[in-house]
């Protein structure tokens, strides 16, 4: 039996391994992708040749650590395969991401790939989204009237703290971590966050995920669209 950092291990080096030569990969944030990006850095000392775009702070440093090429989006407008982890995976592959914070980014570099692959240990899936609270991405001005409106929404929103200070994302923004208990209709739900002045960006992610690799206690498994 094994334990869910050893499965998420499995689950990086796994998805490290889909990187082809030549490749311009989108690199996601999290302790899953830690793994992908330390494989990935092991490929890159035996000849792999590609360059890659983070999706925090902390995995731009992790790729710097392990030697992988880093490029951005000045240089590159499209991405063959981005890899990232998830907070929750539901059967029809939606997703909820941004336990870490990094849901803007990882964003914007999933939908400039062509391929987006989602790593998971499997107590990540779950039959309907909402029992982890979803991070929604809001500007630091008037966040509390933000906060009013989602809760408006349906949601219980709770300014993320972090070492007994207020959580800051790495493009300066605050998060604010709302329970919705269960979303029953994630598409919708997104489209009513966007909607409101101050919602940046939230941690749903709608018929994005290409596949996703599953890691268990007997093996991988994948699930695709
Ligand atoms: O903002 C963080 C990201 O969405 C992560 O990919 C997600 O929280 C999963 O992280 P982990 O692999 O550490 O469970």
């Amino acid at each position: 039996m094994q334990n869910v950092d050893e499965l998420k291990k499995l689950v990086g080096e796994e998805a490290a391994n889909l990187v082809k030569d030549g490749m311009k990969v989108g690199l996601g944030s999290g302790s899953t992708v830690y793994w992908m990006v330390k494989r990935l850095g092991e490929r890159v000392q035996d000849g792999l040749n590609i360059t890659a775009i983070p999706t925090s702070n902390t995995t731009a440093k992790w790729a710097v650590e392990f030697g992988v090429p880093l490029t951005d989006f000045s240089k590159v407008q499209q991405l063959d395969i981005a890899i990232d982890g998830a907070d929750e995976v539901d059967k029809n592959l939606q997703l909820i991401k941004g336990g870490g914070g990094a849901l803007l980014r990882e964003k914007v570099v999933a939908a400039a790939a062509k391929e987006f692959i989602v790593i998971v240990d499997e107590s990540k899936l779950v039959s309907h989204l909402g029992a982890f609270p979803l991070a929604v991405e809001v500007t630091p001005f008037g966040w509390e009237i933000t906060s009013v409106s989602i809760a408006d929404l349906g949601g219980t929103p709770t300014l993320r703290h972090k070492d007994g200070e207020v959580f800051v994302t790495d493009n300066g923004n605050y998060i604010l971590d709302c329970s919705f208990n269960q979303i029953l209709d994630p598409e919708a739900l997104q489209k009513d966050l966007k909607m409101l002045v101050g919602v940046v960006e939230t941690g749903l992610f709608v018929g994005m995920a290409d596949k996703v690799i599953v890691g268990k206690a007997d093996g991988v498994s994948s699930i695709t669209k």
